[in-house]
């Protein structure tokens, strides 16, 4: 029997990356995002390319919708190896003009949707008899704290501290808890980062704000959804059964720790 992985937000992105990823790695996996339009395509796109996955919508800052999804898996596919809390949102603004709606709403999908995540497939990996993993998105937001990011560097720092207590508390049934932290991918999330910095710099235009956070990067590149993949496959492997507790940069040479 197959292991069995399940990647939050994998509609598109990072996320449907990594779910590829670990396709190619012999997996099956759920994916899952709240767009069920693109989740659809995406499920589609892969299961032509043979890989054994199925989707699954929901909102992983809703608790309930957690725990079903790790029940669909499961009763889908027999049981649960690899869960990847990679769904998260942006906001950029400056700091006077953060919301009570804007904390709001990224502390609920960025952290509650880590935190009830790392529940459901905890409670599934200890009926199982113990043993699992749990992969959080982090960020180097998460080691770092950038101005017009500041809620989602805060979430991004709550993750990784999620990651230390969760790492610390589950490790007596041998459940490993680590972080992936990339640094800047072209994604859909920098996209939107992009046009909302211009709109508060009169002096960027549309691009800028992208090519200069990654003219920072020492290899001279901006990360790809395989880098990130890279990583997360290595984490939802054997070969890092005796890490837990890491919260591990992925970016070029960007943030140095
Ligand atoms: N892109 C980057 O440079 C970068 C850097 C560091 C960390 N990250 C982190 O990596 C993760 C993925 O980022 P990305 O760039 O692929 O973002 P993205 O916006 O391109 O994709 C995110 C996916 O998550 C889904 N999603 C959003 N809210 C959801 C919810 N409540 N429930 C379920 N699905 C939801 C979206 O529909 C989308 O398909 C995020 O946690 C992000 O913070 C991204
Ligand atoms: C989006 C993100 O986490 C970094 C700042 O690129």
């Amino acid at each position: 029997m197959s292991k069995v992985a399940i990647v939050t937000g994998s509609a598109g992105g990072l996320g449907k990356g990594i779910a590829e990823r670990l396709g190619k790695d012999g997996f099956s996996v759920v994916l899952h995002d709240i767009n069920e339009a693109l989740l659809n395509e995406t499920v589609t796109e892969l299961k032509g390319k043979n890989y054994n996955v199925i989707g699954v919508k929901g909102d992983v800052s809703k608790r309930d919708d957690q725990f079903n999804l790790v029940k669909e898996a499961v009763d889908h596919f027999g049981r649960l190896d690899v869960f990847v809390n990679n769904a998260g949102i942006e906001a950029v603004s400056p700091f006077l003009e953060i919301t009570e709606e804007q904390l709001n709403r990224l502390f609920h999908i960025n952290v509650n949707g880590v935190v009830f995540g790392t529940q459901a497939a905890a409670n599934q990996f200890i009926k199982q008899a113990g043993k699992g993993k749990i992969i959080n998105a982090c960020s180097i937001a998460g080691h770092e704290s950038y101005e017009m990011l500041g809620t989602y560097s805060a979430t991004k720092h709550a993750v990784k501290s999620f990651t230390h207590s969760a790492a610390k508390e589950l490790a007596k049934h041998q459940i490993t808890v680590n972080a992936y932290c990339p640094g800047i991918a072209k994604t859909k999330m920098w996209d939107r980062i992009d046009e909302e910095m211009v709109k508060y710099n009169d002096d960027l235009k549309p691009g800028e704000a992208f090519e200069k956070f990654s003219s920072a990067i020492a290899l001279k590149r901006y990360q790809t959804p395989e880098d990130v993949a890279n990583l997360v496959s290595f984490l939802a492997s054997e070969d890092s059964d005796y890490i837990t507790g890491q919260t591990i940069l992925t970016d070029g040479g960007l943030v140095f720790r």
